[in-house]
């Protein structure tokens, strides 16, 4: 038998019928809804009076347009009842299994699935959602879709899709002390670019990423999309079967040895090729933000804001355009660039592993006067857990305001906004123009840098924080 990709061994067991041309039929394991993308699908298919293919087999959970304040039920921010509740009533219609606000369950759609042990190592999954592949760190198969591939694959648990080319990129060596997956992250997107990655699945692969733990191996694929791939895929191992026993949809006693002793089937065997191979040198890799409006503008933190005048055409154009939005000064260091917002949270690093890394820096410190800083959990999961180890009194002690689970300021769809002109570290994956707020200046960085820089008061590097 010739050597196989993890890639393809994902692909090739889900195929129902291969189409030509590149085409294939695949069969959907998991599918899940969120509030934005959830209702409009729902809504096409009950009008269509189609029924569900397998309502077991998909999910509703509220996340992006609710209120993160404390207290809040789905009416709190009014923009964003009306979806709320259509994706509960419809849902319920449609036998769905909703986790609603205040249950074990809810949280950010890219959080709970793995959290529930929903998403399992060799599934296919999709969701109405581009960090879909963020789900590819515990070795599904797992895509964001369209809001018509969601509504075929609701009425047939099939969807048409055309196989992509093979990545690999392979991560030697280790990560330094205090370097997460989000450097590595921000490292690889700013040495490939934010269209490295089109048309490919991307298996991450070497010793840096076997060293990862599964929190972090969801944040490393959580950014494939801004490599501009749709999947991000990392083989199970020990550390994720360990990681997903006794979670509440893994499956049990005799049947999770049986899921188990298959998931250590997939790997990509030696010798199987790619179309395109990229080594990065972990070893070398330091805390990364970004300075501008794309993921791709990343820097290591000791680096000084890059000159348009070596760049030319559009690309320099491009760069004075991130410049002035940002309001930022080429050839200066990143590091002591004042931030008015601090926000730790959403799908890329709202774990309860990011909460107890960013509570480490913050603990026994203050956030710096003028610095607005929050922690949105992940999950109500994470939060009840980070509540139960003290991690809440630390950040609050701290002056941190800590608030409830969903997407809040990452994308600003439950109008939680940082306002226009203000500069805010995140350590979600998005710097876009006006991502959190018409005006809003976006660094994003790692829950430890993020953590650092609420209490220096700029942007800062975490290993030299006094
Ligand atoms: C709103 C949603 C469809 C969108 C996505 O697809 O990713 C959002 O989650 C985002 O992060 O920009
Ligand atoms: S947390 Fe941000 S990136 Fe993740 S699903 Fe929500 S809006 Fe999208």
């Amino acid at each position: 038998m010739t050597a196989q990709t993890l890639f393809d061994k994902l692909w090739d067991s889900h195929v129902v019928r291969d189409l030509g041309d590149g085409w294939a039929l695949l069969h959907i394991d998991r599918h899940l809804l969120h509030d934005l993308s959830g209702p409009p699908a729902l809504a096409d298919l009950a009008s269509r009076e189609l029924p569900l293919h397998d309502p077991s087999l998909v999910f509703a959970t509220l996340d992006h347009t609710v209120s993160s304040r404390p207290g809040r039920d789905g009416t709190t921010y009014v923009p964003g009842a009306k979806l709320c509740s259509q994706l509960r009533d419809r849902s319920q219609a449609a036998g769905v299994r909703l986790f609603d606000l205040g249950q074990p369950g809810q949280g950010i759609v890219h959080v709970m699935g793995p959290e529930l042990g929903i998403v399992l190592p060799g599934l296919t999954v999709i969701c109405g959602d581009s960090h879909t592949c963020t789900n590819g760190g515990l070795g599904a198969l797992a895509f964001g879709v369209g809001s018509s591939e969601s509504t075929h694959a609701l009425a047939t648990q099939t969807l048409r899709q055309r196989k992509p080319r093979r990545m690999r990129i392979r991560c030697a060596n280790r990560l330094p002390a205090g370097v997460s997956a989000k450097d590595l992250a921000l490292h690889i997107i700013g040495r490939l670019g934010t269209a490295a990655g089109v048309g490919y699945a991307i298996e991450f692969a070497g010793s840096a990423v076997e060293a990862l733990d599964v929190e972090s191996r969801l944040t490393l694929c959580n950014l494939t999309v801004e490599l501009g791939a749709r999947c991000g895929i990392i083989a199970p191992d020990e550390v994720t079967v360990q990681w997903l026993r006794g979670r509440p949809y893994a499956p049990t006693g005799k049947a999770f040895e049986v899921a188990a002793a298959h998931w250590g089937q997939l790997k990509t065997d030696a010798g199987a090729v790619f179309d395109h191979e990229e080594v990065i040198d972990a070893a070398t890799v330091v805390p990364t933000v970004t300075w501008g409006t794309s993921p791709e503008h990343a820097i290591p933190i000791d680096a000084t804001i890059p000159d348009p005048a070596a760049s030319q055409g559009s690309e320099h154009d491009a760069l004075v355009a991130a410049l002035n939005y940002m309001g930022l000064v080429p050839n200066t260091p990143i590091a002591g660039t004042p931030v008015d917002w601090v926000f730790i949270g959403s799908c890329a690093n709202s774990r309860l592993s990011d909460l107890r890394t960013a509570a480490e820096v913050v603990r026994g410190r203050r956030v710096a006067p003028g610095v607005k800083a929050w922690v949105v959990p992940g999950s109500e999961n994470v939060k009840r857990a980070a509540e139960r180890e003290g991690l809440r009194d630390v950040f609050v002690s701290a002056g941190f305001e800590w608030r409830e689970p969903g997407c809040s300021m990452c994308v600003a769809a439950n109008g939680e906004q940082v306002s226009p002109g203000q500069r805010s570290i995140s350590t979600s994956n998005r710097n876009f123009v006006g991502r959190q707020g018409p005006g809003a200046r976006t660094h994003l960085a790692s829950p430890a840098m993020a953590a650092a820089a609420a209490i220096a008061g700029c942007i800062t590097d975490v290993r030299t924080l006094t």
